[in-house]
């Protein structure tokens, strides 16, 4: 039998959310710490969402380009995943592994064959690559706008290699993802949004529902 699909749902902010999302059979939960993010929260935040996780559902939080005091703080509140979702090279995301002592996602973006061909040197130093759109040129943050990619370049991926896939992904959307991409797992957080970091429980139940039925 095959993996049970993982299901991700990114850009939790408040604990009514995180309920909502455990009860409507989420795998893991993401909690962006990047200011300029619409679901953004803050350290002393992150802590209560963090415990209140703990046992239920997998924690993950997210940062961009984090400096080792960021690395060290987020880790020390105990979350099962940091995701990188920055410029980190593989050598940064080697040292800050073993620095948190936190199972590590790579996050990496995707445009073109030549990203494609990036993918192979962070599977060897990451727990969990995760497959994003690359941003519009301007864009003023990494993650989290919305946008898909060309599925059609991962058949040019090392068939060896594990990932998830985001970007753009959507209730109406994600059980053709899933088929066409056979991902281990999935990650979303505008498609089930009514505005920039306001989650919608229905487009959640919708997105997890509609995606597993797909496996
Ligand atoms: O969500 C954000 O605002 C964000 C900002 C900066 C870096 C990453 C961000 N999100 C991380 C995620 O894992 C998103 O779920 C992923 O990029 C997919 O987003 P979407 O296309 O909106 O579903």
């Amino acid at each position: 039998m095959a993996d049970p699909l993982i299901v991700k749902i990114c850009g939790i902010k408040t604990h009514d959310l995180l309920d909502a999302t455990i009860a409507a059979g989420a795998d893991m939960v993401g909690f962006m710490h990047f200011s300029r993010s619409p679901r953004h929260v803050s350290i002393d935040e992150l802590g209560g969402l963090i415990s209140a996780a703990r046992g239920r559902i997998e924690s993950c939080v997210v940062l961009v380009n984090p400096d080792n005091s960021c690395v060290a703080e987020v880790a020390a509140l105990g979350p099962d995943w940091i995701q990188l979702h920055g410029p980190e090279t593989p050598h940064r995301v080697e040292s800050i592994r073993a620095e948190a002592g936190v199972e590590i996602i790579k996050a990496l973006p995707i445009g073109s064959a030549e990203d494609i061909a990036q993918v192979a040197a962070f599977a060897e130093v990451a727990d969990r690559i995760l497959l994003d759109a690359k941003p519009a040129k301007g864009a003023d943050r990494p993650g989290g706008l919305g946008e898909s990619f060309d599925w059609r370049l991962l058949e040019a991926l090392d068939p060896s290699i594990s990932f998830m896939l985001s970007g753009g992904l959507t209730p109406e959307n994600v059980a053709e993802a899933v088929r066409q991409v056979g991902p281990m797992g999935i990650d979303a957080s505008s498609g089930l949004e009514t505005a920039p970091g306001v989650k919608n429980t229905k487009l959640i139940e919708a997105f997890i529902r509609n995606a597993r039925a797909a496996v």
